[in-house]
């Protein structure tokens, strides 16, 4: 059976979800999956260690580096890319200046996967000219709606069509917290619930003031049309005081994004409850294409990931 090295970047969240999700699913498809390193602000584990004890430790100190029995290595992220050569580079950290990294793996001929929006959204062209090069791939299903699957819809499924314009409701938390306080919640007592739900961004402000969701709409606007937009507005929520039918909305049309609360009608596919997302997307051929599902959370989002991995997996020869 292939054999595929994984080596994890960021052990959060969606980090720890994906190693449950891996051990439970170490073969699939005629492929062994093995995770041969994990990194955390502590450092890098590498060897043959055992996935869930990694898991539990984190989880119990905070620190990857805590794990008695196994080697722990003080690794630059190249230096993961150069030293452990693992076939598939996987980053589920908060980094924003990652792109880096997975331009060298790319180029290494290591395929990258990943749910951390700003190196996709700032490098998109660079990072696949990278891919082409190294003859390694560039996944990021989990960057825009999870697990729930748009980036594949457009990135395949849709390349006959003509994206004529996609809204989306794309953030999970702003619209927790705007379902809250349509209940009677205030901001305040909305967002320290959302807190317990695992889906804030490490900086929150990253959800509150738009930031999350334009990444999102930045990165649609790169796959619908191979290049970065020329108009961006984006607005939070922070002003928002009646928060009846009010959601975050994404609006992508060719060469234009905007981020913006919008008061929306009562039969709006995109007024979504809770962590669900949304996306209305309009081709030529299909008219209009609704797409709902949920939009944030550990496993929810490490589904993406994992998929990923297996699309990775299957598609490309070992690294050199
Ligand atoms: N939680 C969710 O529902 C979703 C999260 N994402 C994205 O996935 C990524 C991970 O999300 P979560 O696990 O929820 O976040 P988290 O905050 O729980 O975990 C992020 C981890 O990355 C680590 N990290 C940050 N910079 C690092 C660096 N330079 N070196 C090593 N480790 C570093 C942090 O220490 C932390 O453990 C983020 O980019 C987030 O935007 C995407 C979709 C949904
Ligand atoms: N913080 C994000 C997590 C998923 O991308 C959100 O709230 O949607
Ligand atoms: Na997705």
């Amino acid at each position: 059976m292939k054999e595929v090295k994984i080596s994890i970047f960021g052990f959060g969240t969606v980090g720890r979800a994906l190693a449950e999700i891996v051990a439970e699913n170490s073969e699939v498809y005629g492929i062994k999956l093995k995770v041969v390193s994990i990194t955390d602000r502590s450092g890098t584990l590498w060897g043959d260690f055992d996935l869930l004890e990694a898991k539990e430790v984190k989880e119990a100190t905070g620190k990857i580096s805590n794990i008695g029995d196994y080697e722990v290595y003080y690794l630059k992220p190249e230096e993961i890319i150069e030293e452990i050569r693992p076939d598939i580079f996987v980053d589920v950290s908060s980094w924003d200046d990652a792109a880096r990294v997975y331009e060298f793996a790319l180029k290494e001929g290591v395929s990258v996967v990943t749910s951390n929006k700003p190196p996709i959204a700032e490098s998109y062209d660079k990072l696949l000219k990278a891919s082409q090069e190294g003859n390694a791939g560039l996944f990021f299903e989990a960057t825009v709606m999870a697990g729930t699957p748009i980036i594949g819809l457009l990135r395949e499924n849709l390349l006959g069509e003509k994206i004529e314009e996609i809204k989306a409701v794309v953030n999970a938390s702003t619209t927790f917290i705007l379902t809250r306080m349509e209940q009677g919640k205030t901001f305040e007592e909305a967002f320290n619930e959302a807190k317990s739900l695992g889906v804030l961004e490490e900086d929150p402000s990253k959800d509150i003031d738009g930031i999350d969701a334009f990444y999102k709409a930045k990165i649609l606007h790169w796959v619908s049309y191979g290049a970065p937009p020329e108009f961006e507005e984006r607005v939070g929520i922070r002003e928002v005081k009646d928060a009846r039918n009010v959601r975050l909305v994404a609006q992508v049309s060719e060469g234009r994004i905007s981020v913006k609360p919008i008061k929306l009608p009562e039969n709006s596919p995109l007024l979504v409850e809770g962590v669900q997302n949304a996306a209305i997307i309009k081709t030529d051929n299909l008219g209009e294409v609704v797409l709902k599902g949920p939009g944030g959370g550990g496993r929810v989002t490490a589904s993406g990931v994992f998929t990923d991995i297996i699309k990775a997996a299957l598609r490309f020869p070992k690294a050199r």
